[in-house]
């Protein structure tokens, strides 16, 4: 008697495909502009056993961002998409969509990504897109949430980690940590505070979030 594959499927117990789903490495798609500190802390919690998961792929957008640097030293592949080379943003999001789908890719961390994306990506891997911003969400939305904190005026600040829906900044929040702002703190000084917070939540985050879509 031959089992078909949904047959084989049904005879597994939820539980135990859960236990097989949470033994299977997330493929991770890193998408960043610029630095890559975060895409470092993704690599490093993974080689600490933090996060079972491997990195597919590096996304960048500029092609003088570090983060492609960071990636040629832990042997990930990098993959230059310059949106200035494409005539759409829907365009653009196409050919990011075939570069993680080239790479298995089957969730994407937007990790100082700074292009927003449109419904080509977000439809391609619902539920599926995870995001660190540098403010407590849902105050300081945008490009320039740092800055926007520090002009504020507010005694805490810190970042969020959230799922990516189209409305910028606004999807379900995985986790979030806080931080001083503390007497003549400058943008950089206080974005170097908040930055040691991201790089301990985002690993965690992916983790609760793949936990959560089982
Ligand atoms: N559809 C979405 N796209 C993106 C989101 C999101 O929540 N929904 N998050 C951003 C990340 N981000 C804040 O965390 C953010 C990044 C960039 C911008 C922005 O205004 N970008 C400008 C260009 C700015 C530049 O190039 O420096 C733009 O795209 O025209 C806002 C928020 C990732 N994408
Ligand atoms: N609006 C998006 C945004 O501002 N993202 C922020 O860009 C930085 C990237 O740092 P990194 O390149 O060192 O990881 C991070 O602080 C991240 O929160």
């Amino acid at each position: 008697m031959t089992l078909s594959p949904d047959s084989t499927a049904s005879l597994i117990s939820p539980q135990i495909q859960n236990v097989l789903n949470q033994s299977t490495p997330l493929q991770l798609g890193i998408m960043a502009s610029g630095n890559g500190s975060n895409f470092e802390a993704v690599a490093q919690a993974i080689k600490d056993g933090q996060l079972n998961a491997q990195i597919q792929v590096l996304i960048y957008n500029n092609p003088d961002a570090y983060a492609a640097v960071r990636a040629s030293n832990w042997n990930i592949p990098a993959v230059l998409l310059n949106h200035r080379d494409y005539s759409s943003r829907q365009e653009f999001d196409r050919q990011i969509v075939q570069t993680l789908r080239q790479y298995n890719v089957d969730w994407v961390i937007m990790a100082g990504w700074m292009r927003l994306v449109t419904e080509v990506l977000i439809d391609a891997f619902t539920n599926k897109i995870i995001n660190i911003h540098p403010s407590l969400l849902p105050s300081f939305k945008g490009s320039r949430a740092v800055e926007q904190a520090l002009a504020s005026g507010v005694k805490i600040a810190g970042c969020t980690v959230h799922l990516v829906s189209l409305e910028m900044d606004s999807g379900p929040i995985l986790m979030q940590a806080a931080v001083p702002v503390l007497q003549g703190d400058t943008p950089e000084t206080l974005h170097a505070r908040i930055q040691v917070q991201e790089h301990r939540i985002l690993p965690q985050a992916i983790a609760l979030a793949a936990k959560q879509a089982l």
